[in-house]
C-alpha cells in the first residue's frame, strides 16, 4: 500500500482518502446519516418557520395542530441521524488510527535501528501520538462532512428554487465564497501547519530528553538550565501558534461576514419578492431558516478547512515514517538448502556509515570457527560495535563480504539470519512486565520449567525465587528495580532460551562487584558452551579467556592470536594490555 501511494505520488488529502477505501461501508453510513441529520434539521426548522408564518397570517388552529406530530417526528429523526453520524464517523476514524499506529510501528521496526539512530525518540513519539491524533479531525470530521455539506447545499438550493428561482441565484455565489475562503490562505496555512507540528515535535523531544535524563539533571543541578531550554522551546511553539491563531481568526471573521451577508441578501430578495407580489409573506420565515440551516454544514466544513495546514503537516510526518527506506534489503525469500555452518567469516570488509564519512572499517578479515570464542579488542571508536552491527545486517558492508561458512549473510532472509544470532547488549532493556515474561522473550512458547532451567543456568534463579512474587514479580519499566548485574543475568537467561548457534556479547564497560562479576562470568561461560561467540571485549579477564583475539586499530585488523601468543609477540596488543592494566590500577 505504501509503495503504491508513493508511486502514484498522490498529494496530501488524496493519499489520506485512499486509507478510507477499506471502510467505505462505515463511511457511506456516516455520510448518509450526516446528510439526513442536516436535512431533517432543515425540514424541522422549515416546518416550524412555516407554522410561525401561518400563525402570523392567522392560519387555522386545526391545520397548525395537524402539522405538530410531523414536527416532533422530524426532530426525533434528526437526533437519531446525528447519533448514527457521530457513531460511524468516529468508529471509522478510530479504526484507521489504530491501523496507522500499527503500520507506523511496523515501519519503525522494518527500518531499525539505523533509522532510530538518526532521530530523536521524542520526535517519533510525537508522530506516533500527536500527529496521528490530528488525523482524527480529517477522518471523523472532514472527509465525510465535506460530502454532506455539498449534498445539503445542493438540496437546499433546490428547495429555495421551489419557492422562487431568484433565491438560489442569490445564495449560490455566497456559498462558493464561503467554501473558497480557506483555500485563499492555503499556502500560508500549510507553512504555518508544518511549522507548528515541527515546534511541537521539538518540545516533545525536549520533554522526553528531560524524563530520560532526569537523573543527570538532578545530580548535576541542571534543573534551571533544563527549564530554560523547555521555556525556549515552549516560547517558539507559542509564537508559531500565535501566527496560526491569527490566521484562523482572520479567516473566521471573513466567514462570519460572508454568512451574515448571505442572510441579509436572502432577507432583501425575499422582501422584494413579497412587495412585488411574487412570494407569499408566510414563506419569509421559511426562506430565512432554510438559508441559515444550509450555512451550518458549509461553515462546519470551512472551519475544518482552516485547519487543513495542520492536518496536512501531520499527514506528511506520518508518511515520512511509513515510507522510510530500509537501510538493508531483505533480498532472499526462501531458506537456504542444508544447514548453515555457525562459522563467522569477515572477508575483506570495508564500511562507512555515510557516503560523506570516512571508512570505519578498512579491508578487515577474520573468522570465528564453530564453537569458538573470539574477542574484538581495541581502543574506543575503533569499530568493534560496527563489526557486530554489520554481522546482524543493521547496515550492509560497502566492500567485501560477511558469511556463515560459505553462505553470504546477504543471501539469507533477514528474519532467519537474526534467528541464528543472539545478542546480549550492554544496555539491557527489561519490559514493564513479569520477570517470567521478560525471560520468555527468548522463546515465546517456553514453559515455566524451561524458564526456570534457563534462569538457573544464568545464576539468577535464586535471586528471582527469593523475591516475594518470584517469577511473577514485575521487572519495572526499563528494569529499574534490578541491579545492573541482575539485569545482565536475566538477559543471559533470555539468550539461553533463544538457544541460537551464534552469540554476540557486547561486554558492559563498568565492572561489577566481585560476587556479581563471578556470577556473571559463570553464567556467560554456560551460555557460550557449544556456541560460536563474538565478544566486544573491554576487560582483561575476557581477553584472556577468549580462544582468539582480533585486535583492531584505525579500522584495520593489526594482530590476531590468543592472549598468550600476542603477549609473547610484544606488539600492539602488549602495549594495549599494559595501558589497560595501568588504567585499572
Ligand atoms: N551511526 C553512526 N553514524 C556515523 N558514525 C558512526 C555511527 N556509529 C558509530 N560511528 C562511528 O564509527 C566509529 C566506530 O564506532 P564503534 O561504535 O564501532 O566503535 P567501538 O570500537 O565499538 O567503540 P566503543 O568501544 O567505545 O564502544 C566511531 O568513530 C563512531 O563515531
Amino acid at each position: 500500500m505504501n509503495t503504491i501511494l508513493a508511486k502514484l505520488n498522490l498529494t496530501g488529502f488524496a493519499r489520506l482518502l485512499l486509507y478510507l477505501r477499506p471502510y467505505w461501508k462505515g463511511m457511506a453510513i456516516a455520510i448518509s446519516s450526516g446528510t439526513l441529520h442536516h436535512l431533517f434539521a432543515i425540514a424541522g426548522a422549515t416546518l416550524a418557520a412555516y407554522l410561525v408564518g401561518l400563525t402570523a397570517m392567522g392560519g387555522g388552529k386545526e391545520q397548525i395542530l395537524s402539522l405538530l406530530p410531523a414536527l416532533v417526528l422530524l426532530i426525533s429523526l434528526r437526533v437519531v441521524m446525528y447519533f448514527s453520524d457521530m457513531w460511524f464517523a468516529h468508529e471509522v476514524a478510530f479504526r484507521i488510527l489504530v491501523e496507522f499506529r500499527i503500520k507506523i510501528y511496523q515501519s519503525v521496526e522494518r527500518v531499525s535501528p539505523a533509522y532510530l539512530l538518526n532521530r530523536r525518540s521524542g520526535e517519533l513519539a510525537s508522530t506516533l501520538m500527536a500527529d496521528i491524533e490530528v488525523l482524527e479531525w480529517f477522518f471523523a470530521h472532514t472527509a465525510g462532512t465535506f460530502l454532506v455539506a455539498l449534498l445539503v447545499s445542493l438540496i437546499t438550493l433546490g428547495l429555495l428554487g421551489c419557492i422562487n428561482w431568484l433565491l438560489p441565484l442569490v445564495v449560490t455565489p455566497w456559498i462558493i465564497l464561503l467554501f473558497s475562503v480557506p483555500f485563499w490562505f492555503s499556502r500560508k496555512a500549510d507553512r504555518q501547519g508544518k511549522d507548528t507540528r515541527e515546534k511541537l515535535a521539538d518540545i516533545n523531544c525536549e520533554a522526553v530528553d528531560g524524563v530520560q535524563g532526569l537523573r543527570e539533571i538532578i545530580s548535576f543541578n541542571y534543573e534551571r538550565g533544563f527549564l530554560d531550554r523547555l521555556r525556549l522551546y515552549s516560547d517558539r511553539l507559542g509564537q508559531s501558534l500565535y501566527f496560526y491563531g491569527r490566521r484562523l481568526g482572520f479567516e473566521g471573521a471573513l466567514l462570519n461576514i460572508f454568512s451574515s451577508l448571505t442572510i441579509i441578501c436572502v432577507l432583501g430578495v425575499s422582501a422584494y419578492l413579497i412587495v412585488s407580489g411574487q412570494m407569499d409573506f408566510s414563506w419569509l420565515p421559511v426562506t430565512v431558516i432554510l438559508s441559515a440551516n444550509m450555512l451550518t454544514p458549509v461553515l462546519e466544513i470551512s472551519s475544518m478547512a482552516r485547519n487543513f495546514g495542520i492536518i496536512l503537516a501531520a499527514a506528511e510526518r506520518v508518511y515520512t515514517v511509513l515510507e522510510a527506506k530500509e537501510t538493508v534489503q531483505d533480498g532472499a525469500v526462501s531458506l537456504p538448502e542444508g544447514t548453515i555452518k555457525p562459522q563467522i567469516c569477515f572477508n575483506n570488509v570495508s564500511f562507512r556509515y555515510r557516503e560523506d564519512l570516512p571508512n570505519v572499517l578498512n579491508d578487515i578479515s577474520f573468522s570465528v570457527g564453530e564453537g569458538e570464542t573470539v574477542a574484538l579488542v581495541g581502543h574506543s571508536g575503533v569499530g568493534k560495535t560496527t563489526c557486530i552491527n554489520l554481522l546482524q545486517r543493521f547496515w550492509d558492508v560497502n566492500r567485501g563480504q560477511i558469511a556463515f561458512g560459505s553462505m553470504a549473510i546477504k543471501e539469507l532472509p533477514l528474519d532467519y539470519l537474526r534467528s541464528l544470532i543472539t545478542m546480549v547488549p550492554q544496555d539491557i532493556y527489561l519490559f514493564n512486565t513479569s520477570i517470567l515474561e521478560n525471560i520468555k522473550l527468548g522463546k515465546q512458547g517456553a514453559s515455566r520449567e524451561e524458564v526456570k532451567a534457563a534462569a538457573k543456568a544464568a545464576y539468577i534463579h535464586d535471586f528471582i525465587a527469593g523475591l516475594p512474587e518470584g517469577y511473577d514479580t514485575i521487572a519495572g519499566e526499563r528494569g529499574v528495580k534490578m541491579s545492573g548485574g541482575q539485569k545482565q543475568r536475566i538477559a543471559i537467561a533470555r539468550a539461553m532460551l533463544k538457544n541460537s548457534p551464534i552469540l554476540i556479547l557486547d561486554e558492559a564497560l563498568s565492572s561489577l562487584d566481585t560476587e556479581n562479576e563471578r556470577l556473571l562470568q559463570e553464567s556467560i561461560k554456560n551460555l557460550r558452551r557449544g556456541r560460536t561467540t563474538l565478544i566486544v571485549a573491554h576487560r582483561l579477564s575476557t581477553f584472556r579467556d577468549a580462544d582468539k583475539l582480533v585486535v583492531l586499530k584505525n579500522g584495520k585488523v593489526i594482530e590476531i592470536g590468543s592472549h598468550a601468543e600476542l603477549m609473547e609477540k610484544r606488539g600492539y596488543y602488549g602495549e594495549f594490555v599494559s595501558s589497560q592494566v595501568a588504567v585499572s590500577g
